[in-house]
């Protein structure tokens, strides 16, 4: 196990650049199954996650060829067999989303229960319904097997905007035959960025952005060359590090309307930033005080299905929240455990009153002190990262496959930028 040293208590300052968004690569990469034409992927993070869906492709028949850093050409004649090998299904989340492309492309698809994070329990039932409704059988047996001889385009209501279901469900429907369309579909800028490759692919798609998307299934689709968006959700770890740190920061080639949401929970915490075109910059001089809501009431920073507040920022917001003065509710809406590591920042000598799995009262500022963490997943991860850089003393954090599986050779980016990070193999 790998792991981090970290000397809190130095201000980050300096220029940073944004890396490819993790969520939008995901889907992006499972995509390229969908045509047997070259596909060329820019902008894509180095990070784990990613390495194990290249990694996925591979084991179909795939050939990879690394451009430049974050370019990859990938094509794929023939589909070798229709299974995840279950080592890799078992590492991320994101594994299910080859289940859509290869149901398209092979009339089958057999996939081992996914991993990923342990944030609670991770519901697959929506890409179930979405794919049973566009034809497919499925047969739980150990791993999930889908068969569809043909896919036929239908009428969905999801039964939530499940992200990684609604991108399942559109890999599945521009192949199938006739209409799909989706309502209730989640419209995350990743889901927006999957939606635009597979346009650029030759696929017909309306409403990308919204809730309700209409595919016309096309016969074949081709190759394309695709740029995916900056991570907002890294952009917003790095927000909320700058300010808990008291430091200044520029961040470059972020996607500035992408962070809108985070905008307004960062502003009730005092903390705001500037943008120049795609480039952002946090001042030092913020005033981290909370803006209590009318009245002087306690205000609350809740997650949504976006244009909400993201549920992957609630672990970075609640670190940020120990450093400012006030009080402030952070409610995890949408994970049943993400909220579960506040005990270590507690243990830290953070003010929180954990209400329940959802609820945590957050009271600041206070003064932590390093410690020695293990991160159960990859935000709280880097939720904890921010904790030992803005505390007093030495921490240990182990366990940084759970942050490295979705933040770019972060131990050596926050070095460049001041911070006291060693990184250590094999502990
Ligand atoms: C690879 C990838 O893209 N992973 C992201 C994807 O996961 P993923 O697609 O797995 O997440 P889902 O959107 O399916 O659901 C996330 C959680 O939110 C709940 N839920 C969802 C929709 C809704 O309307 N109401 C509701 O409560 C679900 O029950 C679940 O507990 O989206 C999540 C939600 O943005 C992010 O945290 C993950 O980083
Ligand atoms: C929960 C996350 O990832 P995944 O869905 O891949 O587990 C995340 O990125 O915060």
């Amino acid at each position: 196990m790998n792991e981090y040293l970290i000397e809190g208590g130095y201000p980050v300052g300096g220029t940073i650049r944004a890396s490819g968004n993790k969520n939008a690569a995901l889907p992006c990469i499972a995509a390229t199954l969908l045509t047997d034409e070259p596909v060329v992927l820019r902008n894509i993070p180095d990070i784990e996650d990613v390495q194990v869906m290249l990694d996925v492709y591979r084991s179909f028949g795939g050939a990879v060829e690394k451009l430049e850093p974050n370019a990859y050409r990938m094509v794929l004649g023939n589909i070798r067999q229709s299974e995840v090998p279950e080592d890799y299904a078992r590492k991320i989340r994101a594994s299910i989303l080859f289940a859509g492309p290869l149901l398209a492309r092979t009339a089958k698809a057999v996939l081992p229960p996914p991993g990923g994070d342990v944030i609670g329990r991770r519901r697959l039932d929506t890409h179930f319904l979405a794919l049973t409704e566009l034809g497919a059988q499925v047969e739980i047996n150990g791993a999930f097997i889908f068969s569809a001889p043909a896919l036929t385009g239908a009428d969905i209501f999801l039964d939530e905007a499940s992200v990684t279901a609604t991108e399942n469900a559109v890999m599945a429907a521009v192949l199938a035959k006739g209409q799909t369309i989706l309502t209730n579909a989640a419209s995350e800028p990743h889901v927006q960025d999957l939606c635009r490759m597979l346009v650029a692919m030759g696929a017909r798609i309306d409403g990308i952005g919204s809730n309700i998307l209409t595919i016309n299934g096309v016969e074949k689709l081709g190759g394309c060359d695709f740029k995916i968006g900056a991570d907002f959700m890294e952009v917003g770890s790095f927000l909320g590090l700058a300010a808990a740190t008291r430091g200044e920061l520029i961040i470059e080639e972020t996607r500035p309307m992408d962070l809108r949401p985070a905008k307004v929970a960062f502003s009730k915490l005092g903390i705001t930033w500037e943008h120049e075109g795609s480039t952002l910059r946090v001042a030092k001089d913020q005033q981290l005080k909370v803006n209590c809501d009318i009245g002087g009431m306690i205000p609350k920073i809740d997650d949504a299905p976006w244009p909400g507040f993201p549920p992957d920022l609630t672990s970075i917001i609640t670190v940020v929240a120990t450093q400012v003065e006030g009080t402030v509710l952070v409610h995890e809406k949408m994970f049943e455990s993400r909220m579960f590591f506040v005990d270590k920042l507690i243990g830290m000598g953070a003010r929180i009153v954990l209400c329940d799995p959802h609820r945590a009262v957050v009271s600041g500022p206070t003064k932590l002190t390093g410690t020695e963490l293990t991160s159960p997943d990859v935000r709280a991860g880097m939720a904890m990262v921010i904790a030992a850089m803005a505390a007093e003393g030495k921490s240990v954090i182990r366990n940084v496959y759970q942050i490295e599986r979705g933040y770019e050779n972060l131990a050596a980016r926050l070095s460049s930028l001041g911070a006291r990070i060693q990184r250590r193999d094999d502990c």
